[in-house]
């Protein structure tokens, strides 16, 4: 993992000692205020090329094509809303996904299972643990947006979603977010129609490097990544872990997300 992390910028072999424990302020301090923190460099330079290149054949010919009219939920109704509520407003997602199953022995997955990694993203977050995935498609997926593709807006499920920035488009594909736009007691239905319509002027714009890692909270943050423009693909890696072990995907949702079940 030497030569793959920064790991004398961002110390996660070394729990525990200052260095560490700083970082780990640091960043529990931007989640607390930002609900998001990034570690810029994260890969060594050269890396983030190299993991591309690895990736690449596979994201060309066997990537699953994700193309699909959706609401901000990703849920077909919402028991207190009239299906032409403003904020049951449909926008269109299009990606390519490359699962775990597909890239075995990757740097992806190396970095994915790296525990210090998991270790810290748990210190982070204050709590006692947490667990890759068990599920052989959904524990770390990569993600190529090609020009003209987009995940457009939504909440997430999870608490928090850790990606790394593989390669960054020429222009486009910016990650946009509006921290806090719902909270768990307030669904806040009109300020969802606000921001789908355009019209919130608290939507903000993250700009990364290939080489950074983003935690971000997006279960009550809104955000999309806006369409990629020119000739190179966006492509990032998006690590799923949970406090419980041994976590799958039921069928159907594998089937939902990547167009099979195994
Ligand atoms: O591609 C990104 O930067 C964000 C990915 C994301 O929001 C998700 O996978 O839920
Ligand atoms: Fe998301």
């Amino acid at each position: 993992m030497e030569d793959i992390l920064d790991l004398d910028r961002y110390p996660l072999d070394r729990e525990g000692s200052p260095d560490w424990q700083r970082l780990v302020e640091a960043s529990t301090a931007a989640l607390e205020a930002n609900g998001m923190f990034n570690l810029e460099g994260f890969l060594r330079p050269g890396v983030a090329e190299r993991t591309v290149a690895e990736i690449r054949p596979v994201m060309d010919t066997r990537s699953h094509v994700h193309k699909r009219m959706h609401n901000i939920y990703f849920k077909p109704s919402i028991p207190e809303l009239s299906p032409d509520h403003p904020a049951l407003r449909k926008v269109e997602t299009i990606s390519h996904t490359v699962c775990a199953d597909q890239i075995p022995g990757s740097t992806v997955l190396a970095i994915y299972e790296y525990e210090p990694l998991v270790r810290f993203l748990a210190a982070t977050m204050g709590k006692p643990q947490l667990h890759v995935m068990q599920d052989p498609l959904a524990r770390a997926n990569v993600m190529g947006y090609r020009a003209g593709e987009a995940l457009n807006w939504h909440f997430d499920r999870s608490e928090f979603t850790t990606t790394l920035l593989l390669q960054a488009p020429e222009r486009g594909g910016d990650f946009e977010y509006r921290t806090d736009l719902r909270s768990d007691d307030d669904p806040n239905y009109d300020g969802v129609a606000q921001l789908l319509e355009g019209r919130d002027p608290e939507a903000k714009i993250l700009r990364m490097r290939a080489g950074t890692l983003n935690v971000f909270r997006g279960k009550n943050t809104a955000h999309r990544v806006t369409t990629v423009e020119g000739e190179r693909e966006r492509m990032i890696a998006v690590f799923s872990y949970y406090e419980r072990p041994g976590v799958i995907f039921s069928e159907e949702e594998r089937i939902g997300f990547y167009g099979r079940a195994a």
